[in-house]
């Protein structure tokens, strides 16, 4: 596949994959689209809702979106701000998704992104949670809280989110949703308390299958030539036990990856 290149399915729906030449550009360049989405929406209506992920790609490019010159041009009382996932531990850990998206762009927007429009998954030390179900849990409500009038269609309440953005490992996996484990089939609810992740720390929150669904926009971000097989193996058709990220899907689906992930 050759640098941008894609398949034009994206704009009125489907998958579209889109190729850059390395995991810079490939952070900057989500962090262009990103920015440019959230002001493509804020021209038709608002808020806007952005779900963020963790991981290296999904850090680097909020980096990338601090450093924008478009950053100023996004309304930012306007935007309320997810996440997809998140490592169950104490606030402020090094190691939480929160954290290092603080550090990498939500500091920068303190005196614009209003507090109140921050939806972290709660910390395992916070009041009142005292395992990953109890934070799923409290998280799902505050998703309802902010879901569109209830409209008979069943299925969890979420805000359709214009943008929900995952990484994805080279394993498939995406959010805290891993091959072969439990979480996967998890339906009917938004969130799930997550034990026994490969990926360290064992406890985590995520996002269902069925949240992720009802996003607008589906972005998974992928570098490196070792997601080249998960990247293939998804775009392939595999059976989403196998590859959780087959079944990353939205209304609307974006593969965001570089040259070596597509390889
Ligand atoms: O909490 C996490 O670990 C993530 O949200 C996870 O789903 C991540 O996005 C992928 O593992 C990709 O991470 P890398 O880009 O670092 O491979």
């Amino acid at each position: 596949m050759s640098p941008a290149e894609s398949t034009p399915a994206a704009a009125g729906g489907g998958r579209a994959v889109v190729v850059h030449p390395d995991a810079q550009v490939l952070a900057q360049a989500v962090a262009a689209r990103l920015l440019t989405r959230l002001l493509d929406v804020q021209s038709v209506r608002r808020p806007a809702h952005v779900v963020l992920t963790g991981g290296t790609v999904g850090i680097a490019l909020l980096a990338e979106a601090a450093a924008s010159p478009l950053r100023d041009a996004v309304d930012w009382t306007g935007v309320h701000v997810w996440w997809g996932d998140e490592r169950f531990l104490p606030a402020g850990d090094p190691d939480r998704n929160e954290t290092q998206a603080r550090a990498a762009l939500l500091a920068a927007l303190a005196d614009v992104l209003p507090a109140a429009n921050v939806h972290p998954m709660p910390a395992s030390d916070a009041p009142g949670i005292g395992s990953p179900e109890e934070s799923a849990a409290a998280y799902a409500a505050e998703l309802a809280a902010f879901a569109p009038a209830a409209d008979g269609a069943g299925g969890p309440r979420v805000p359709a989110f214009d943008v929900l953005l995952l990484g994805m490992g080279p394993d498939g996996h995406v959010a805290s949703l891993f091959p072969g484990h439990e979480a996967l089939v998890v339906t009917g609810v938004s969130t799930v308390g997550v034990h026994g992740s490969p990926k360290p720390p064992p406890l985590r929150v995520s996002l269902t299958f069925d949240a992720i669904h009802a996003a607008r926009q589906v972005w998974v971000v992928a570098a490196g030539a070792e997601k080249a097989a998960a990247v293939a193996a998804a775009l392939g058709g595999a059976g989403v036990d196998q590859t959780p990220a087959a079944a990353a899907t939205g209304a609307t689906t974006l593969w965001l990856v570089d040259a070596a992930a597509s390889a």
